[in-house]
């Protein structure tokens, strides 16, 4: 059986009487694409924040592999395995691509210091901070800084940052929005790629079709801060739910 990464169990959160995130119970399984949708202010992004430990729940908790991390910041969940695409505004802006690449595996790694072994694992570093930065074709840019980068180019360091974390669960938040139609296949196709691991799990919260269509696996629903539908693709969107959910019609009779 596929092994089950992550798990919430009733999560929930609270912003003074709104439930913006309401008792939502899901497991995400190793090998797994799941696209998470719903109409604008139904979660999604809340979901996202409780999991990866940006704000604290009111109720219910955050398993990951089977342990519970709910109380947990979130430097704690991401050494566990767990990767959300990064804020480039929590970066180096003034440092090189390289280099913010190369923190970023240094600091996962989290090496013990020593003097003798310093040279070497820096060029190490540094040939693994390429091999990632090829993979989303921005090895050419290596030496600018990242606020000389393009919008487009900074979505794609976003992603070069989250796979030199090697996570279990991959998660990314729109990874595609303000690229042109040349830069997003690059990133497209990177998912692609980390979904052919068998061994990590993928959320990915999406508004673009297409996108969806060619990448999930499996869908879940999110309205009104709560899972209305979770199938795979072709069931979740032709069901009356989503149909109801996309055209804004009220759920409550459901
Ligand atoms: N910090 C907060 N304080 C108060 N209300 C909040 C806070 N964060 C989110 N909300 C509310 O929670 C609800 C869910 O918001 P969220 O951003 O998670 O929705 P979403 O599905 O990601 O929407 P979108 O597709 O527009 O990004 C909204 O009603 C939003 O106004």
């Amino acid at each position: 059986m596929t092994q089950t990464l992550l798990e919430t169990d009733g999560l929930t959160v609270r912003f003074g009487g709104h439930v913006a995130v309401d008792g939502i119970s899901c497991s995400f399984r190793a090998g797994e694409l799941t696209a998470i949708v719903g109409p604008n202010g139904a979660g999604k992004t809340t979901y996202f924040n409780l999991i990866s430990g940006q704000i604290p729940a009111s109720a219910g908790r955050v398993k990951l592999l089977g342990e519970d991390i709910t109380g947990l910041g979130v430097a704690q969940r991401c050494r566990r395995g767990l990767g959300r695409a990064f804020q480039l505004t929590n970066l180096f802006p003034n440092l090189s691509v390289l280099e913010n690449v190369r923190l970023v595996i240094q600091a996962h790694r989290q090496k013990g210091f020593s003097l003798f072994s310093m040279a070497d694992s820096h060029t190490e570093m540094t040939t693994a901070a390429l091999a990632v930065l090829e993979r989303v074709r921005l090895d050419t840019l290596r030496h600018n800084t990242v606020a000389e980068l393009s919008h487009g180019n900074q979505r794609k360091l976003e992603v070069a940052l989250l796979i030199a974390l090697d996570p279990m669960v991959y998660m990314f938040d729109e990874p595609t929005a303000g690229m042109s139609v040349d830069e997003a296949p690059v990133v497209l196709d990177l998912i692609a790629e980390l979904k052919a691991d068998r061994e990590r799990t993928i959320l990915l919260v999406e508004h673009k079709m297409d996108v969806i269509r060619s990448l999930a696996d499996r869908i879940i629903v999110l309205h009104n801060g709560a899972l209305v539908a979770d199938g795979p693709p072709a069931e979740v969107m032709a069901s009356d739910i989503v149909q109801e959910a996309y055209m804004g019609r009220e759920l409550e009779d459901v």
